[in-house]
């Protein structure tokens, strides 16, 4: 079997390639850093720092790498049983173009072997907008062959990767935490069903999706945006700050509180999983910057991501939502020099307003009650 993975940054490397590949798959890295390219052409193998009680070290090998932009893509994705992206949501659609060219030859060479491509980003239903950019930059005469034999698989992604250690040299070298979790929806494979260590089958991942994305990330989002206002610089030390793990674990709990309406889950099995989300927060062998989680704030306050989801949910339930809005009005106050989402936020403040900024990114209603209440938050913490 062999795949092609697009990203070999911290979740491709430090996670869904090392599964792949772990799984005697042939895998080749597709990316844009040429440092990263060349060094793995170079070893062929990288090593990953597994972080927990029992460190250690594992040797991920028989890899290799080529350019995204070339047209090798376009050879390999004729050629492999698989393809994975871990990129970015943004970046999906630029990938999209390479994809369509390459399923294009796949189909002009006779090659009916299935294909199946699973994006493993944090979005809701990240694939199945990878497949809409796909088909919109593929002729219409490939379009039945495309729904025939390649399968389009959404997916979730569940593992704390933050960049390697400061003053490591390797560009290879990626540390990850013990804890990790892909769940794929089994429904839409092309195919035998690939048996993949660590790829968990489901039919019902919409439950995964949400659960994931709107207790974890939610949580984690809001640590970083409380974090970096009490002037905290990793997760680690925004989580063990009393006031800020009250309002995190309580807008996981609000969040968990329309998961537990929508999809049925136990209460107290939740109440769980966000115990062991904050244990993790709480990693003394990560070392994850509140700038790194709180990245984008454009995308995590957009109206399908981990803040404004959860929050229209408690809308719709008629149910609390004072811990999400405080988590909303911080993360209006987030800040990086490095973020272009940051200066487009604070250019948007300046020129609108938190009232009018919030709406247009968000969608919420102006004028609605909760954006009202965000606002006042917001003015409080400035
Ligand atoms: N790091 C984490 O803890 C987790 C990240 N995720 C998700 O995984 C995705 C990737 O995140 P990270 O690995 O943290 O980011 P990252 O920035 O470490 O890696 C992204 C990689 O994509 C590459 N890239 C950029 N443009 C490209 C293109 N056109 N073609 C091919 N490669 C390209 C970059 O050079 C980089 O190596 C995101 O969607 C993120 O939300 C999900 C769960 C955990
Ligand atoms: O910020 P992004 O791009 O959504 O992805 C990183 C997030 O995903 C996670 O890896 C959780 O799976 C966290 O580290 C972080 O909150």
């Amino acid at each position: 079997m062999k795949a092609l993975h697009f990203g070999a940054g911290n979740i491709g490397r430090g996670f869904i390639g090392k599964l792949l590949a772990d799984a005697g798959i042939e895998l080749v890295f597709a990316d844009v850093n040429q440092v990263v390219l060349d060094a793995l052409n170079a070893r062929h193998e990288y090593p990953v720092h597994v972080v927990g009680e029992q460190a250690k070290v594992e040797i991920v090998t028989g890899v290799s790498a080529v350019n995204s932009t070339s047209d090798d893509i376009v050879t390999l994705i004729a050629e492999v049983d698989i393809v994975t992206t871990a990129v970015g949501p943004q970046i999906l659609e630029r990938i999209a173009g390479g994809v369509a060219k390459g399923l294009a030859k796949r189909s002009d060479s006779g090659n009916v072997r299935p294909l199946n491509i699973i994006a493993c980003e944090n979005m809701v239903r990240g694939t199945s907008q990878l497949k809409q950019h796909v088909l919109n930059a593929l002729p219409e005469q490939y379009h039945a062959w495309v729904e025939a034999h390649v399968g389009f698989v959404d997916s979730a992604v569940d593992r704390i990767v933050p960049p390697s250690e400061a003053g490591t040299t390797d560009p290879l070298e990626v540390t990850v935490e013990t804890f990790s979790e892909w769940i794929v929806d089994k429904t839409q494979f092309k195919g035998e069903l690939p048996n993949i260590p660590g790829m968990e089958l489901t039919d019902n991942l919409m439950a995964f999706v949400e659960r994931k994305l709107f207790t974890l990330n939610t949580g984690h989002a809001i640590t970083a945006y409380l974090g970096q206002l009490a002037g905290h610089a990793t997760i680690r030390d925004a989580i063990l700050d009393e006031k800020v793990r009250a309002v995190v674990q309580g807008a996981m709990q609000e969040s968990g509180a329309v998961l537990i309406k929508r999809y049925g889950f136990e209460a107290d099995k939740h109440a769980a999983y966000i115990q062991k989300i904050l244990s993790r927060f709480e990693n003394p062998y990560l070392k994850d910057d509140v700038e790194r989680v709180g990245r984008q704030p454009l995308r995590k306050l957009s109206a399908g991501d981990r803040l404004i989801k959860p929050t229209l949910g408690t809308l719709e339930y008629q149910l609390p939502h004072d811990n999400l809005v405080q988590g909303i009005a911080a993360a209006m106050h987030y800040r990086s020099e490095a973020d272009p989402q940051a200066q487009e936020l604070v250019a948007l403040l300046a020129e609108k307003g938190p009232q009018a900024t919030l709406a247009e990114i968000s969608g919420l209603d102006a004028d609605s009650e909760v954006v009202t209440s965000v606002v006042s938050a917001y003015n409080a913490m400035a």
